[in-house]
């Protein structure tokens, strides 16, 4: 049986179809779903054991990028997100959706409703969309497994990437090894530096698990890379479409 996955949508998300194809090459059936259909409640999360919120500008942006969306899960949702999570449920968070995933408290440390951390404008206080290196870093992430300490190339594409969070949950993040990328240099260094950081995150986080390691948020784009000829120099370098491995993990860990 293929894996449903629940892909959230709502106004302004823009990278719902990429997010789906990506999962019908590895297999899953991705359902594209508003948030309005499981507010009414003619679509239950529960139904599912994959909930994916992709990238792109929820309502413009407003207030904060991810913040309406994520008000809207903390109050109108909170229950059946729990109840997903209770029975196992994973959730994929990509730009936009780790966006909104930081907003519900969801990301780091897997508490609904108690917001811990930012991303915040980024340095350069422009919109950044290029490729950047990451670097897989150890974490409980099912969604990584098997490609810890591999340094990958996705292209971000944001404004709002700059991951902020105080001193004392900084320092339990990395306790916990929650950081599930990290933007780095040429020679695979983790980088406060622009260009190889893209928008001045702390601690060069570029994506971050829960500790359960079935909540995953990265800010680069890892369905934008899922041919070969999606990366700009597929003519002249064989680059495996290293976005691939996300996917094909989520299925796994789904079950699939
Ligand atoms: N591609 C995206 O998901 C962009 C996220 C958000 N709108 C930002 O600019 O930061």
């Amino acid at each position: 049986m293929r894996v449903p996955v629940l892909i959230l949508r709502t106004d302004g998300t823009n990278c719902d179809v990429e997010t789906a194809y990506a999962f019908e090459l590895v297999g899953a059936e991705p359902h594209l779903v508003h948030v309005n259909e499981l507010r009414r409640r003619e679509v239950r999360l529960t139904d599912y054991r994959l909930l994916v919120i992709p990238g792109g500008f929820t309502y413009g942006d407003d207030v904060a990028a991810g913040k309406i969306l994520a008000v809207e899960l903390t109050s109108f949702l909170r229950e059946e997100i729990e109840e997903f999570l209770a029975k196992g449920g994973l959730v994929l968070g990509i730009c936009n959706g780790f966006q909104v995933l930081v907003r519900t408290g969801l990301l780091p440390f897997g508490k609904l409703g108690e917001v811990q951390a930012v991303l915040m404008p980024n340095a350069k206080g422009r919109f950044e969309c290029r490729w950047v290196r990451l670097r897989v870093e150890k974490s409980p992430s099912v969604f990584t497994r098997g490609m810890e300490g591999q340094v990958v190339e996705w292209q971000a594409a944001h404004g709002e990437g700059c991951f902020y969070t105080n001193a004392e949950q900084l320092k339990t993040i990395e306790e916990q090894g929650l950081v599930a990328f990290r933007y780095v240099d040429a020679e695979g260094r983790p980088t406060q530096e622009y260009p190889d950081n893209p928008n001045g995150s702390l601690n060069a986080i570029a994506g971050l698990s829960d500790p359960t390691g079935r909540i995953l948020g990265v800010m680069p784009h890892p369905e934008r890379f899922v041919l070969p000829t999606q990366h700009p120099n597929w003519r002249r370098k064989k680059i495996p479409p290293a976005g691939l491995f996300i996917f094909q993990n989520a299925v796994r860990a789904a079950g699939g």
